[in-house]
């Protein structure tokens, strides 16, 4: 094992798969010897100091084409200190599951990143889920509305995982060792 690390992970989850990504992670490298601070971004507060970190990972998903607004503002409100820190963005969204769709996926990055004007020095594509059994009609009506529908079953019945683990554990291992 090489010197111990700390790590900072911000987080948003609107349905729980980006909390479980973020968690995943932070087993990893906590059992990997490094330090990990582990925090959803309703939480930070103003005393929260970046640069206290060698390494910090931010992880969000997308919903209707964006990222979570308090994801992005704490990133923007950061960004002088997140760039100068080697730092990864993990984009969850369902985009990022199927090969027709990477384009898509990307673009969602491309706009948190332009808009927050952060260069992180990895960017991870991270596939989500489907958890219809906790959206109501709006949330099942943005999806079905969208191309990522003709990717899943039109009465959204079932509890879908995209979420390729061992990739992301893979991602995960090379990025923080790079
Ligand atoms: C209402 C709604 C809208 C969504 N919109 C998009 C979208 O525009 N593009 C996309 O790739 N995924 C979209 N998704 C899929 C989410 O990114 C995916 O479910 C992800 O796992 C959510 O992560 P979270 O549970 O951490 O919030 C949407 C999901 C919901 C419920």
């Amino acid at each position: 094992m090489g010197a111990a690390v700390k790590f900072l992970i911000v987080y948003a989850s609107t349905e729980g798969q980006t909390n479980k990504i973020a968690k995943f992670m932070a087993g990893l490298l906590t059992n990997s010897g490094h330090q990990v601070r582990f925090h959803n971004v309703g939480d930070v507060s103003d005393g929260l100091t970046i640069t206290d970190y060698d390494h910090v990972i931010v992880a969000g998903s997308v919903h209707s084409g964006k990222h979570q607004p308090d994801l992005q503002l704490f990133v923007y409100a950061n960004r002088e200190r997140l760039n100068k820190l080697p730092s990864l963005l993990v984009s969850v969204s369902l985009a990022a599951a199927f090969p027709d769709t990477q384009s898509e996926a990307q673009g969602y990055v491309d706009t948190f990143l332009e808009t927050t004007e952060w260069q992180p020095t990895h960017t991870l594509l991270t596939a989500g889920a489907i958890k219809p059994g906790i959206y109501d009609w709006f949330q099942k009506s943005a999806l079905l509305e969208g191309d990522l529908a003709a990717h899943f079953d039109e009465d959204l019945s079932d509890t879908r995982e995209f979420t390729d683990w061992d990739a992301l554990k893979q991602k995960t291992v090379e990025i923080t060792t790079s």
